[in-house]
């Protein structure tokens, strides 16, 4: 501010004048969605019609749906910030765009992805980008209930500066951000479009059309910075992306649950979320792997197996098949179908598609026997068959039921599911197919053939679907009549149309006048009909395992197996994808350990780093217990900074393994009465204590809280974590940076060595233990409250 600027006016003035402009962007808002009602309404009363006339329907009712749920989707928090440029320009910034009713060039409000409203994120007093000031507005029920402004450049004529220096903290709209990160959490995900920081905001704007990988320690927001960049994505090539689709893969159910309001409170539908269990079509994984079939099927090993399980299905009898055709006893002998299979197999096409080709040198082996048995002349044993006798034999061979099955037994038409089910419900077939696998993985992976798929066999179903093809030649030809019907009624609407023109327009041309029938043939007119589609893009590639999505984004990416990102890789077949993750985090045996490793084989060099380096969830004092179990980890890796402090010390309960129950049961009952909370604990301890879980608490294992977060976070035995897995100490890692305010640690075996951070309260001796715990955390809630 400079020393002469003129008197600033009190904020309940600025608040007024925001009121003001609001209430324009509201009335304008209202008069869209009505006038955005009204055609909807008229559209779906129409009916009947040219078939060029439904499409359009169609279209507009896709068209006019998705503008309503958009202006739903703003309705609260419509309007969030302002700039206010350095030339007098003021820019106000919210969740959609909005232009003036009577002057349509000037816009009343922003997209917040829109390109005029990025200084809003990005500009900071060392880089102010020509913005004086940027102002957060808190709204509640379309009534501005509060602002804060911060000057970063030049004068200003207007508001008191916020609290706090935000451009020397690193930090953009400061006091709105901590406000947003104090909140107690809800248990689902909400947006960040009001305090997106600057380094967010240039990955979620990135314009590299590759793979971008975003790797960030625990709650730098990358999951958030995922879910906006899809939603920008979405608005900057909406045309492509609304029909190739975006696809987010998340690591769990949960996890999706978690992360599903967030999209559609940005106004977009168009993306399917899914787990890598559920991306196959028609399977839901519903079973576990322990963590030695999970490793087994996630390798590239596995390949080879599939194909020697599919191999395996195609047999050769060791003693003759006798099949009767019209009275002759016809053999399939071993050395007809090895020089049949052989042919099949040296064609390269998938099991299938190569079906035809062994069945048909059969029937001709066949065929020759029953010329031979039925055309040999007696007189010099010449065959007495001409070619068309012989290819009738064939057709007829062809068409008899009996032969056709025992041709079709030798080499079925499978299915993944089929196939994947019979070689893990028989140790016989695993050890055929896998030599290599020893008696613990077998024993792994054997199970019965009715236990359902886990998340690890969608990527088998998906190879096995490669190596399998399908044969759709049937479908195929069924797809062409249907076409040519569609030509003819196609055909048949122009001709109505022409037959319909009045004569003296067919009299005397007039040129100026074009009918439909000028324009269109039956053939596009057909096309036109067949691309009218109401489902969107995502509804259709749920179902669909050829899809291929415009952009593919993969959360806790680090989780995922060599086989996940070969099954990934083939829904993304231009590349262009987004991942975010955590090396040090990495759960799975067979997850990332370094991203080159995972994305060279398909992209070779050509992805980009960004990271993440400011956690906007766990507070300093629990990151700085947590660090040195990073350290462990990766002496390489720094943990992110913490952009704020709870001001509630982490600390450790030390009770017997007896009482573990009391202990967390002590410490859950002194919880603050807002905000979520999780006791994680090892999988043995889940079911005991799984009564202390309720409508706030939840009780976890680690393994499933990838990417969750809570209020409070009790962790059980963080010994028994590390001694659980290969990566245990990733999994405690996770665990201990899940809180967004408190920590406590509950253990009555030694704490790990990396463990030293914490605050010990009572002495072992569990119900003082548990008392001094529940002491300490109700006077933790009472200064929070
Ligand atoms: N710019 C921001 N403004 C407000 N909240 C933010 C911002 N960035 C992140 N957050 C919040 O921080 C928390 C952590 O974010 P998020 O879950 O995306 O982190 P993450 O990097 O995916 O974490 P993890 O790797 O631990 O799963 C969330 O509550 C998120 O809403």
């Amino acid at each position: 501010m400079s020393d002469n600027a003129p008197a600033e006016p009190p904020v309940s003035a600025e608040i007024t004048r925001e009121q003001r402009a609001l209430d324009a962007m509201y009335t304008r808002l209202d008069r869209l969605r009505g006038y955005t009602r009204e055609r909807l309404s008229r559209v779906l009363l129409e009916s009947g019609g040219t078939p060029q006339a439904r499409s359009e329907r169609e279209s507009y009712t896709q068209l006019y749906t998705d503008d309503i749920v958009r202006y739903d989707a703003a309705e609260h928090g419509l309007c969030f910030g302002r700039l206010d440029m350095d030339d007098g320009e003021t820019r106000h910034v919210g969740r959609i765009g909005i232009r003036d009713e009577d002057d349509y060039a000037t816009p009343l409000l922003l997209d917040w992805r829109a390109p005029l409203a990025r200084p809003f994120y990005l500009a900071t007093a060392l880089s102010p980008d020509r913005v004086a000031r940027r102002r957060h507005l808190r709204t509640r029920n379309r009534r501005v209930t509060g602002l804060s402004d911060e000057h970063l450049s030049g004068d200003c004529d207007t508001a008191p500066a916020a609290a706090g220096d935000a451009a020397s903290a690193g930090v953009a709209g400061e006091e709105a951000l901590l406000a947003a990160l104090g909140q107690a959490r809800t248990g689902r995900m909400s947006d960040i479009v009001e305090t997106i920081q600057g380094e967010q905001d240039t990955i979620i704007r990135s314009g590299h059309r590759g793979v971008l990988v975003v790797q960030g320690g625990p709650g730098t927001g990358k999951t958030a910075v995922a879910l906006h960049r899809a939603a920008y994505l979405l608005y900057t090539h909406r045309k492509q992306l609304a029909r190739s689709g975006v696809l987010v893969i998340g690591p769990n159910p949960t996890f999706l649950e978690y992360i599903a309001r967030v999209l559609p409170s940005l106004g977009e539908t168009g993306v399917l979320l899914s787990t890598i269990g559920d991306l196959y079509p028609g399977v839901t994984a519903s079973t576990a792997d322990d963590r030695t079939a999970a490793a087994v099927k996630g390798s590239l090993d596995v390949i080879a197996v599939l194909k020697k399980a599919v191999r395996d299905r195609q047999t050769v009898p060791d003693e003759p098949v006798i099949v009767r055709f019209d009275g002759y006893p016809l053999r399939i002998d071993r050395k007809t179908c090895t020089k049949a299979r052989g042919r099949a197999r040296s064609s390269r096409r998938p099991h299938n598609l190569a079906r035809p080709l062994f069945r048909s040198m059969v029937i001709d082996a066949l065929a020759d026997q029953l010329a031979e048995a039925i055309g040999t002349s007696v007189v010099d044993g010449s065959n007495l068959l001409s070619t068309a006798d012989l290819a009738d034999i064939r057709r007829d061979l062809r068409q008899d039921e009996a032969v056709r099955a025992e041709i079709d037994a030798l080499f079925p038409e499978l299915t993944p599911q089929q196939v994947l089910t019979d070689l893990f419900a028989s140790e016989d077939r695993l050890r055929s197919a896998a030599p290599a696998l020893d008696d613990e993985q077998v024993a792994a992976v054997v199970r019965p053939a009715a236990s359902g798929f886990s998340d690890a066999d969608a990527p088998l179903l998906d190879e096995l679907a490669e190596l399998l093809g399908v044969d759709d030649s049937a479908e195929h030809e069924r797809e062409r009549s249907r076409w040519r019907r569609q030509i003819a009624d196609a055909q048949g609407a122009l001709d109505i149309l022409t037959g319909s023109a009045p004569q003296d327009l067919e009299d005397e041309l007039d040129p100026e006048i074009l009918m439909a029938y000028d324009l269109i043939d039956a053939g596009e007119l057909a096309r036109r009909h067949d691309t009218a589609e109401s489902r969107t893009a995502a509804e259709r590639a749920a179902e669909d395992r050829t899809w291929a999505f415009g952009h593919v984004i993969v959360d806790e990416a680090q989780e995922l197996s060599p086989m996940a990102w070969r099954m990934l890789m083939r829904r993304s077949p231009n590349r262009w994808m987004t991942v975010v993750g955590d090396t040090a985090q990495t759960g799975a045996v067979d997850g990332a350990a370094a991203w080159d490793d995972m994305l060279s084989p398909y992209v070779a060099q050509r992805w980009r780093l960004a990271e993440l380096t400011v956690n906007y969830r766990t507070p300093g004092e629990i990151m700085a217990v947590a660090a040195p179990l990073l350290a462990a980890i990766d002496p390489d890796q720094t943990p992110p900074v913490s952009v704020r402090d709870s001001g509630h010390a982490p600390e450790s309960i030390a009770t017997e393994a007896e009482r573990i129950d009391e202990s967390v049961a002590a410490v859950v009952a002194a919880l603050p009465l807002v905000g979520t909370a999780a006791v994680l604990c090892p999988p043995d301890l889940v079911d005991r204590l799984r009564h202390l879980g309720g409508e706030r608490v939840e009780v976890m294992p680690v393994a499933y809280v990838k990417g969750l977060e809570f209020d409070s976070v009790i962790v059980v035995e963080p010994d028994a974590i590390i001694a659980g897995s290969e990566r245990g100490r990733a999994d405690l890692y996770v665990a201990l940076t899940r809180a967004t305010q408190r920590l406590a640690v509950v253990h009555s075996r030694t704490l790990p060595d990396e463990l030293t951070g914490l605050r010990a309260v009572g002495d072992g001796a569990a119900p003082p233990a548990s008392a001094a715990a529940q002491d300490t955390m109700r006077a933790a809630a009472g200064a929070a409250r």
